[in-house]
């Protein structure tokens, strides 16, 4: 039955109103209180959205500027794309920090002027890399057009670099350095046995004095917030130029050094000792002495004086190689424990009773050991972060953070080490150690000449898009190259192929094995000895240097997109390789051994054995350039990377990567 009762027209509007949307009731509210505020005579307070800082968002942007049926209506103007300015114009955080630089210089620049050096010849005013116009030279800038859309890179003037290259000039042995003889020799007779001469590298040249040179400079009072007080280095240095004895010698020498004044310290306490025991012995003639049931303790057990940390396990292992090669001529006692080690392995090295003097080992490690021995960081007086870069990035910052305040107390040196000082880096640096000298060498963020940087275009014929063809192809051609080192028992090709993604690693790997290629994947997945097994075939390298042939002639312009690849080796269409690239491999590629990696094999290991790198995706960014390409050219020798590029990837930045890599410039 229908209701009977009349309903007024205001109610049903009313009613009406109420079931709209939120929207409309919004807009109602608002217009009362707004009458409201009106009949009190008070002006109408605006307040802000809630979603005022929010950012438009890029598909709300593009739905607008979308083409369609209804895309010019209602518009008063006419909607032009805007042209985008180059960017110029440096980000906020940027400009905030430029402001910043600018404030605490005391005068501005020019490019002509030099920085001042500190009193220990050491470039501190490094410390905060000029970032001013003014003092960067013309040429430097102009060359990067698509780089400066990710300029990643903390820039270091040229009249900067200049003048530590003149400095360099003046030194020509590790004698020069101010090392004790002992560790000097060892250099020669362990580290580097094969060389004819020995120069130090720049990185060596400049950090190893200046690292030396704090050891009686450095005070232990604490800061006038009771902050405890310690040194604060960085070295940033090119790829491949020595970094790890730049640091590791002065750490030694300081080792040695400590050793003796404990020997002395050790010798007047042993003599007290004595004597207080002879008192005794005097007092109590018919007692035990109980002193004498207490086993002795060495005090050094699990309290190592120096800390290297690094990133990865295979850092560890290739650092403790080379502390352990050291170890063999000045004595010391070192252990490397990594997070491939057994628990029982970890406590036999870092607990050994005859103490420990230098520890390689990994953030994350030391942290959990930390947890349950908190003593493991109570004698460490020098500790380096080799890698900084990646100790301090978002995923190890946390732990490296806690490890250097809990070994604050006792610290005399933290050595910061990277081959690229990335902008958060730079930022980090200046925010958390002020006061932190930097080492910088002139060459830093180049990658070396000797380096050839070629492109292969995969949408070409007759790789047609296809990545993996192009790849496999690219290594065919190299493994049938002409081998260019002179030294007969290196006859085995290393070439080593970067991807961006670990996923992608392992089906490459298997694609190439499928191309008769001899083909392993290194990731995170991989297992210690197996990772173990693969580097040391690509580190191990037993040529002298400068026993390479010059790189053929490239009979191709520079800036041409392709290699110059023998056509008849390379086209896999062709009938001498169709049984390689169809199927199952009928040939197999002689002599020739590929790893495929990530990241993981881009950091810090000494591929020396390696003279081809593949870069199967266009990096993101170029930081990761600058450690690809810097597995090639190490120490003076010739290297080729290829990269691949597609439709979709930037070949202008590519090019002006290359363009650099030919003008010997940094990138940015
Ligand atoms: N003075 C020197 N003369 C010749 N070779 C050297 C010298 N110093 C170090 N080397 C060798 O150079 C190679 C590279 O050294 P190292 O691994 O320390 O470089 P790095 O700067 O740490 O590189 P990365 O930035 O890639 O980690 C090693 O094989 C090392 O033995």
């Amino acid at each position: 039955m229908s209701s009977s009762v009349a309903v007024c027209p205001a109610c049903q509007f009313r009613a009406l109103i109420s079931a709209l949307s939120p929207s409309v009731r919004q807009w109602q509210a608002q217009r009362t209180m707004a009458s409201a505020m009106r009949q009190r005579k008070q002006p109408l307070r605006m307040t802000l959205s809630q979603d005022v800082s929010r950012r438009r968002t890029e598909k709300k942007a593009a739905d607008r500027d979308t083409a369609g049926p209804f895309a010019g209506m209602n518009q008063t103007v006419a909607r032009l794309p805007e042209r985008r300015a180059p960017r110029a114009m440096p980000s906020r955080a940027r400009m905030a920090l430029r402001t910043e630089i600018r404030k605490r210089s005391p005068q501005p620049r020019t490019s002509s002027e030099t920085s001042p050096s500190g009193s220990d010849g050491v470039e501190t005013e490094a410390s905060s890399p000029p970032k001013k116009k003014s003092s960067v030279s013309k040429d430097e800038r102009p060359l990067f057009h698509a780089l400066k859309m990710q300029q990643t890179l903390a820039p270091l003037s040229y009249s900067q670099r200049d003048k530590l290259k003149m400095k360099l000039d003046k030194i020509n042995s590790f004698e020069e350095l101010g090392l004790m003889p002992a560790v000097s020799s060892a250099v020669y007779t362990q580290v580097l046995p094969n060389l004819t001469e020995y120069v130090p590298t720049p990185a060596q040249k400049l950090a190893i004095p200046a690292l030396l040179s704090q050891k009686d400079a450095y005070q232990k009072q604490k800061k006038a917030d009771g902050q405890p007080n310690f040194d604060k280095f960085l070295i940033a240095a090119e790829t491949g130029s020595g970094k790890t004895l730049a640091y590791l010698l002065p750490i030694i020498h300081h080792v040695k050094e400590q050793e003796e004044r404990d020997r002395i310290e050790e010798a007047e306490l042993e003599a007290q000792e004595a004597k207080e025991k002879e008192d005794r012995e005097k007092r109590l003639v018919f007692e035990a002495d109980p002193s004498e049931d207490e086993p002795k303790i060495h005090p050094s057990m699990g309290r190592p004086r120096a800390l290297i940390l690094v990133p990865s396990s295979e850092l560890v292992a290739q650092v403790t190689k080379v502390v352990k090669l050291l170890g063999h001529s000045v004595k010391y006692k070192s252990a490397g424990i990594s997070a491939y080690n057994s628990p029982t392995v970890i406590r036999n090295r870092v607990f050994n009773p005859n103490g420990i003097d230098i520890l390689v080992s990994s953030p994350h490690l030391i942290g959990s050991i930390a947890k349950k021995e908190p003593n493991i960081l109570s004698r460490v007086q020098y500790l380096v972060m080799d890698e900084a870069d990646s100790l301090f990035d978002r995923s190890f910052s946390e732990t490296s953070c806690s490890i250097i305040d809990r070994a604050a107390p006792s610290l005399k040196q933290l050595i910061l080490c990277s081959a690229t000082v990335p902008n958060s880096l730079d930022r980090f640096i200046d925010r958390q150690f002020p006061e932190c000298k930097r080492i910088v060498t002139p060459k830093l963020h180049t990658i070396p000449r000797r380096v050839q940087l070629g492109a292969v275009d995969i949408d070409r014929e007759p790789y047609r898009g296809s990545r993996d063809l192009a790849c496999a192809d690219v290594i065919w051609t190299l493994g049938k190259a002409v081998h260019e080192d002179l030294n007969p028992r290196n006859t085995v090709k290393h070439i080593l192929v970067f991807v961006n993604e670990r996923e992608r690693a392992e089906e490459l790997a298997r694609f190439l094995a499928g191309k008769g290629i001899d083909a392993v994947a290194l990731t995170r997945d991989t297992t210690e000895q197996r990772q173990a097994e693969i580097l040391s075939t690509f580190t191990a390298s037993a040529a002298v240097p400068g026993s390479e042939k010059p790189a053929a002639k490239s009979k191709t312009k520079l800036f041409s997109d392709f290699v110059p690849f023998e056509s008849s080796t390379t086209d896999p269409s062709s009938s001498s390789s169709s049984s390689s690239f169809g199927g199952r491999p009928t040939r197999h590629l002689p002599d020739t051994k590929v790893l495929v990696t990530t990241d993981l094999g881009s950091r810090g290991v000494d591929t020396l054995a390696v003279r081809h790198v593949v870069l199967y995706d266009v990096p993101h960014t170029t930081i990761d350039f600058v450690h690809r390409l810097g597995r090639l050219g190490r120490m003076n020798r010739r290297g080729r990377a290829i990269v691949l590029m597609g439709r979709h990837d930037r070949k202008d930045v590519i090019r002006e990567v290359r363009e650099a890599m030919y003008k010997g410039q940094a990138l940015i």
